[in-house]
């Protein structure tokens, strides 16, 4: 990295942070959830008794041998980390660690009659049902007669804020305060101006790294099938998690829920979604599943396929908190970080649209710091309440 000073990778052992508490009190609540959400049988009740001893007072221990992705953990960390605590070893690996553990005590990677059932899917099918789903999509009929340039600012704002939608945030019940209600702005970095300069020439690839399935993914979509009906770029490739992560991240099926909620929608939206059907059977628009999406490393640390992918493209968008921290680096950096500087190693032109829930945070000047700090303490950064539209050219 230029000449930045790295920064302190962030454990979750720290008395009092929010780390800390995302172990001790968030898992064990999304274990309740889940356990209360499935009529499962006996042997997963007693595999989900044994996770919440084990994450919240036990040792890290590796996967069973005959698990299908024993190897690839093994190299991700788990050689190096069995034996410590849940507490003493990087957050980010501690924390997608357990979604993997999770997903093991339900039977999801089988052998049995549970394999492939997503734990989070009723969490995430309330969601796209409920009628705030329908109120988001009614302001696309007003939409369609503002400007090509008007809608596309209006649908990357939806995409942004579309990040608060994260079902893990939602069921801890932490960030409660309304984006409205904030006293400094919302925006706290906005480089949306760098970010359609990058999109303007011909044959535009965007890849855009997706975060939350429901009230995320849609205006996700909708962002794209907008860029891909005015030309405004050729293709896109939508990277979304081979399997059920962080409660609401979108797989595969999300994905389909998605565009089926939008073709069965009224007025515009359902055009929206006819037009995402069609650039999926043409190829405009494809549907990425790579294992290092569900990574409990850094994107500095991606494989050289996914590495070429990106090159490739004219532009990556990476939404989301999670998604942020993996590409900036989980680390205690100085808000003042250039946000270039931590994402020089990305192999092409990069942006982040991330709502703020959790600490790290990079690229923000000194004067917009400060009024944070004053307005709100440390709350600003992890209440959900402020958004970044940060981009490396
Ligand atoms: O990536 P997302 O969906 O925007 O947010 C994920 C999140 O809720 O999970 C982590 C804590 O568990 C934080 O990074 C963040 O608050």
């Amino acid at each position: 990295m230029p000449d930045t000073p790295t920064a302190p990778v962030i454990l979750g052992n720290e008395p009092g942070s929010f780390p800390r508490s995302v172990l001790a009190e968030r898992h064990p609540a999304i274990i309740q959830q889940v356990r209360d959400a499935f009529p499962y049988g006996p042997d997963q009740h007693r595999a989900l008794d044994a996770l919440l001893k084990n994450c919240t007072e036990g040792a890290i221990e590796p996967l069973p041998l005959d698990a299908p992705d024993h190897d690839q953990w093994a190299a991700w960390g788990t050689d190096s980390y069995a034996g410590h605590s849940w507490y003493d070893v990087p957050w980010l690996w501690s924390e997608s660690y357990f979604y993997r553990q999770l997903l093991g005590a339900v039977g999801y990677f089988g052998p049995g009659s549970w394999q492939g059932i997503d734990p989070f899917r009723p969490f995430k099918r309330a969601e796209l049902d409920a009628p705030e789903t329908d109120e988001e999509l009614a302001p696309l009929d007003a939409l369609a007669a503002k400007s090509p340039e008007d809608r596309a600012n209006s649908l990357l704002h939806g995409s942004l804020w579309g990040n608060r939608a994260d079902l893990g945030f939602r069921l801890s019940a932490v960030g409660t305060e309304s984006a409205a209600q904030a006293p400094v702005p919302a925006l706290v970095a906005d480089d949306s101006e760098l970010l359609w300069s990058l999109l303007s020439g011909t044959g535009a690839t965007l890849c855009l790294v997706a975060d939350n399935a429901g009230r995320e993914l849609i205006p996700d979509l909708l962002l794209l099938a907008h860029l891909l009906d005015q030309r405004r770029i050729e293709r896109a490739v939508l990277h979304i998690k081979p399997h059920p992560y962080y409660v609401s991240d979108a797989t595969t099926a999300d994905v389909v829920d998605a565009l089926h909620r939008l073709t069965g929608a009224p007025g515009a939206a359902a055009t929206y979604g006819r037009t995402l059907w069609s650039a999926m059977a043409d190829g405009r628009l494809a549907v990425r599943a790579h294992p290092f999406s569900c990574a409990p490393l850094p994107y500095a640390d991606m494989p050289a396929d996914l590495r070429a992918e990106f090159a490739a493209a004219t532009l990556t968008i990476v939404k989301g908190d999670l998604n942020y921290r993996r590409l900036v680096g989980d680390r205690a950096w100085d808000p003042t970080t250039p946000f270039a500087d931590v994402t020089a190693y990305f192999p092409g032109p990069v942006a982040a649209l991330r709502t703020l829930k959790s600490d790290v945070i990079t690229g923000l000047d000194a004067r917009t710091e400060a009024a944070l700090v004053a307005a709100e303490g440390q709350r600003w950064r992890t209440g959900g309440t402020h958004a970044l539209i940060q981009v490396r050219a």
